[in-house]
């Protein structure tokens, strides 16, 4: 199986990312663990600098917070001199309290509150990217009740059908997200924008899907949106300064996966550009957010029970599952897995993990090729390092595992460990079912 970023197997046949074995790490820090390769995160940001930088185009990239978001991730972001995609409160102000610069951000969302609005336009972020006829109103109204002019890019379904998962297709006609631009929605989103003066329309955005294995879709999605930007500058005489193309870049899950290097998705959309844009070219922008932190993952279990049905399958549960990881559940996902603790080993059966939770979907790896596996063995998941921290949940009431970033042999928990206290924290016992021996 693949080893990314840092990973290897060290000398007592224990694998260690960043320096740290992970054997070691799940004694001093807990199972399960988190465990974020923090050298990898910056390779992938650069990577994407140093490709657009190459092209002699002028770019923007910026980090998806959905894949995953923390304060110490916000800084390294920072750090790295990329933007930041926000689409919540909740990623905003994970943003603003890491002292990322407000004007290095802007905001995403096919339902964004008047809450979230205002929050967003007094902490002084770059843009909006506006999803809907909806929002574009309501935003006008609120920016205008500011005293401000808010900058805004339109948000257009360019009906380009990325090859991937459902679920995670974006593009198509047939989507809850952005202006259609097949009926002519995004022209009258240019021709309202245009009309506000307290709105300033800077240009356009699509992303097509995630976890994309070919150019041609971005390829496509470029001509369309050039032939919008001709159209609007014909109808309207509006030409955009910045062309978003989403992210959705894919990355190596399975041996067998075949994502492109960066430099190719970022040359093809450049090409794409060049060839279409041959007055005016635009700043391209990007958000890859699985393509950042998806490699820099992994996820360190360790084993509890194990349940053989003979003739039928092996059954070796784990101490997280679905709560820590709902990718599996959710799309389908498949990961790969080695036992951390005696990774030198040949594998000598085939099993499936399980998580710890009560469904039968909770289901982590389905026939993996481990060695003999035994009750109190490091599982380590690879490639966790997206969409699972940001989309972990309390479900049974399981505690959220901590997540800690290594580097060159330091290891620092940038999330704590979730506790019984806080799975609590919020609830409330209405003074009418309080009975004298009832704590808290
Ligand atoms: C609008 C938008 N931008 C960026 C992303 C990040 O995508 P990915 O993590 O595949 O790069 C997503 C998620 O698919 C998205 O919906
Ligand atoms: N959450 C999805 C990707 C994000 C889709 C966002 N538009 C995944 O885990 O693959």
């Amino acid at each position: 199986m693949k080893l990314h970023g840092t990973s290897r197997i060290n000398e007592q046949g224990h694998l260690e990312i960043g320096g740290c074995d992970a054997v070691e790490l799940i004694r001093t820090f807990g199972s399960p663990l988190y465990v974020m390769d923090e050298a990898l995160i910056r390779h992938r940001m650069r990577q994407f600098m140093e490709a657009f930088e190459s092209t002699n185009l002028p770019f923007q990239v910026a980090y998806a917070s959905k894949a995953f978001s923390t304060l110490a991730m916000c800084r390294i972001v920072d750090e790295e001199g990329l933007h930041l995609d926000v689409v919540s409160d909740g990623e905003l102000f994970t943003a603003l309290k890491a002292g990322f610069p407000p004007e290095r951000i802007y905001f995403h969302g096919n339902n964004k509150t008047p809450d979230e609005i205002q929050m967003a336009l007094h902490a002084g972020v770059r843009l909006f990217v506006v999803d809907n006829f909806v929002e574009l109103s309501l935003l006008e109204h609120l920016a205008g009740q500011a005293g401000t002019i808010a900058r805004i890019l339109l948000r257009t379904t360019p009906g380009v059908e990325a090859h991937t998962h459902n679920y995670i297709q974006t593009g198509q006609e047939d989507s809850k997200f952005g202006f259609d631009l097949a009926s002519g929605q995004v022209q009258e989103a240019v021709r309202q924008a245009m009309a506000s003066p307290n709105l300033r329309l800077e240009g356009y955005h699509c992303h097509i899907g995630s976890q994309i294995f070919e150019v041609e879709g971005f390829r496509l999605a470029v001509q369309k949106m050039a032939n919008l930007v001709s159209e609007c500058r014909e109808s309207f005489g509006f030409t955009p300064s910045i062309l978003n193309m989403g992210g959705g870049f894919g990355i190596r899950y399975r041996e067998e996966d075949t994502p492109l290097p960066v430099s190719r998705y970022v040359d093809a959309i450049a090409e794409a550009v060049r060839s279409t844009f041959p007055q005016h070219v635009p700043e391209i922008w990007v958000e890859p957010g699985r393509s950042i932190t998806g490699e820099a993952g992994t996820t360190l279990y360790t084993v509890g029970t194990i349940k053989e049905i003979p003739g039928v399958r092996k059954y070796v549960s784990v101490d997280g599952g679905m709560n820590d990881n709902p990718r599996p559940a959710l799309y389908q996902a498949e990961y790969e897995a080695l036992l951390a603790n005696r990774a030198l080993e040949e594998p000598e059966e085939t099993v499936s993990i399980a998580g710890k939770l009560c469904e039968s979907g909770d289901m982590l790896i389905w026939d993996i090729s481990l060695p003999k596996v035994k009750t109190g063995d490091v599982l380590a998941v690879t490639c966790t390092g997206a969409y699972n921290y940001s989309m972990a949940n309390n479900y049974n009431r399981v505690r959220r595992p901590a997540v800690v970033f290594v580097r060159d042999g330091m290891a620092d928990v940038v999330v704590e460990r979730e506790t019984l206290e806080d799975l609590t924290r919020n609830d409330r016992i209405p003074e009418r079912m309080k009975k004298e021996h009832v704590q808290g």
